[in-house]
């Protein structure tokens, strides 16, 4: 049946017979290169079957479901995912297939939405199945024993662990820190004016000193403190192993089924789990002791442990879920400020008009605080266009959905992973016209309330980010204190032109930050260092019975 349905192979011409022209075999060696002909006909076509049937079948694709690119041999798309930078691969594809794309990482489904209308549609308003996460089988389970929420599944666990979170960070528990974050943020400049060269760590402290604020109610005086070099090691791992297609057995958790102690990606997480184990539970026993002492601070610590059968969560629950506020606000809210720093460097024009309204608001006397707020609609559109401008989270954080799914005619598999691509979301060019050009305008000429109160950058549904008002606050008074306080300049080369950090560019861990870069941070008048020291030394008192 097979051999009729292919066409025929040509004869090989008979001079080339296995055996012609040997004397009086010549005849049985004929017969028997026939033979042989036949069969390796046979062979031939019984694998081009096969490698048909096989790309026809890996290629099969739910004609409802989502389009994009076609796939590779093995059916997966894997190879033609970059490792560095993926999310450009993915809005090429939306470019070509449209704002919902599907394609498979390894055997996993994967949808990527590239729209906000998309992500909304589905993320917020289909948010009771699409609040999951992909299973992570290194990072979630073997490193974190389900503990780190941010990877858990959408279940009564992650329930729990988020609700401490909101308890501890919604909008009125926020408003709680913003003393804290005008002290610190005061010190930060002090300290910008006595060694401006490392703004960079400077950042860092000011945003690790609020996040341990927040968890533990302690203060942070220097990134050489002991819990901050063991916190970095360890998100500095859980930041690598998180990459997609970083291990196997994520792709492929039939690799579980080897020998434990064969399992080589277990290795190097399991030591990490009980370091991690370790810090997290010292942090969390010292807040119990000055409870015990009477000096705690208020901090979600202290709320967590006098309610820990209302949040449902136990001892080591607690101690990973107090531990996120530093793994998830640091580096984020670190590289948000970066990002401000970059624009400023490429569009000085935008950093002059920030400063005219800063001096027309604030004046020359005070620094800027969260009372100019609403006084300060250029400064916050700064914000919030850099956010759009150079997205720290590309692919945002893969969500999944719990159940098969029907989208504008378009199938979604339950377990496929979701991806909102705020690449290609930020790129759109229907709501960000010239999406590459940073233009803080866009958001004072939109009266659209997305514009208005815009929360893209955080992600969606009910996974938003919960540390986004601590976030916006601080960002608000880095970026306005530091440009009452400087001009940001760039550094020249060796020819005295100036090195302005390009923005297509950049390195990515957990968050896509800019390439290093240098700026001059240099005091806009006299007055300036009077302001910071007066204010700075009040923050100093304000702070000085923090641990
Ligand atoms: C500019 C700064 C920040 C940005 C752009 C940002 C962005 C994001 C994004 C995109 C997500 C994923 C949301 C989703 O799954 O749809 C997320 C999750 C999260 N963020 Fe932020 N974030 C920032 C700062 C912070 C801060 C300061 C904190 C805490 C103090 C924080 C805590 C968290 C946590 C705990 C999650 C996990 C939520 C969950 O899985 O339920 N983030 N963030």
């Amino acid at each position: 049946m097979l051999m009729t349905a292919l066409p025929n192979l040509p004869s090989p011409s008979p001079q080339r017979h296995v055996g012609a022209g040997r004397g009086n075999n010549s005849g049985a060696a004929s017969s028997e290169g026939v033979y042989m002909r036949d069969m390796l006909r046979d062979i031939i076509a019984v694998v081009l079957f096969l490698v048909g049937t096989w790309v026809i079948w890996i290629n099969r694709r739910p004609k409802s479901l989502p389009p994009g690119p076609p796939a590779g041999l093995m059916g997966s798309h894997t190879h033609l995912i970059p490792k560095t930078e993926p999310w450009k691969k993915f809005y090429e594809w939306h470019q070509m297939y449209g704002p919902v794309i599907s394609f498979t990482f390894g055997p996993q489904n994967v949808i990527s939405l590239g729209s906000a209308k998309a992500a909304w549609d589905l993320l917020e308003k289909r948010g009771d199945i699409y609040s999951s996460r992909p299973r992570s089988i290194v990072a979630g389970e073997i490193l974190s024993d389900g503990n780190r929420g941010i990877f858990t599944p959408y279940n009564q666990r992650w329930r729990n662990w988020r609700s401490l979170m909101q308890a501890g960070m919604n909008p009125t528990a926020s408003s709680a820190y913003r003393e804290r974050q005008a002290s610190e943020s005061a010190v930060m400049l002090k300290e910008m004016l006595e060694k401006p060269e490392g703004h960079k760590d400077i950042i860092k402290r000011y945003a690790t000193s609020v996040v341990f604020a927040i968890a533990y109610g302690r203060r942070v005086r220097s990134l050489d403190d002991e819990i901050v070099v063991r916190n970095s090691a360890t998100e500095n791992y859980a930041g690598k192993i998180v990459l997609p297609g970083k291990f196997l057995v994520d792709s492929w958790p039939i690799l579980l089924w080897i020998p434990k102690s064969l399992q080589w990606f277990r290795w190097d997480a399991e030591v990490h789990r009980k370091m991690d184990t370790e810090l997290y539970m010292d942090l969390m026993n010292t807040v119990k002791s000055q409870i015990d002492q009477g000096i705690a601070k208020d901090s979600m610590a202290t709320r967590a442990l006098s309610k820990q059968a209302q949040f449902g969560l136990n001892e080591e629950q607690t101690a990973y879920a107090l531990a996120a506020p530093y793994a998830a606000g640091v580096g984020t809210t670190t590289t948000a400020a970066d990002i401000l720093l970059m624009a400023m460097l490429n569009y000085p024009e935008c950093m002059k008009k920030a400063q005219e309204e800063l001096d027309r608001v604030v004046g020359p006397h005070r620094l800027p605080d969260f009372s100019d707020e609403d006084a300060l609609p250029y400064c916050t559109a700064c914000i919030k266009e850099a956010q759009r401008w150079y997205t720290l989270a590309p692919t945002g954080f893969p969500h999944a959905v719990l159940q098969d799914d029907v989208y504008e005619g378009m199938f979604i598999p339950k377990g496929t992973t979701i991806y909102s691509n705020l690449y290609a979301i930020f790129q759109d060019s229907e709501m960000f016209p010239e999406p590459h050009v940073y233009r803080p305008e866009r958001f004072l000429e939109n009266d659209d309330p997305r514009f208005i109160n815009f929360t893209l950058q955080f992600g969606f549904g009910r996974r938003i980010c919960p540390g986004m008002h601590v976030a916006s606050a601080s960002l608000f008074l880095v970026f306005t204190r530091m440009l009452w306080s400087f001009n940001i300049l760039p550094k020249k080369d060796e020819l005295g032109r100036p090195i302005i950090p390009d923005p297509s560019v950049g390195q990515t861990q957990l968050v896509r930050a800019p390439l290093p870069f240098g700026v001059v941070l240099e005091p806009r008048n006299k007055e300036v260092s009077e302001v910071i020291a007066r204010e700075a030394e009040a923050a100093e008192e304000s702070l000085k019975d923090w641990l």
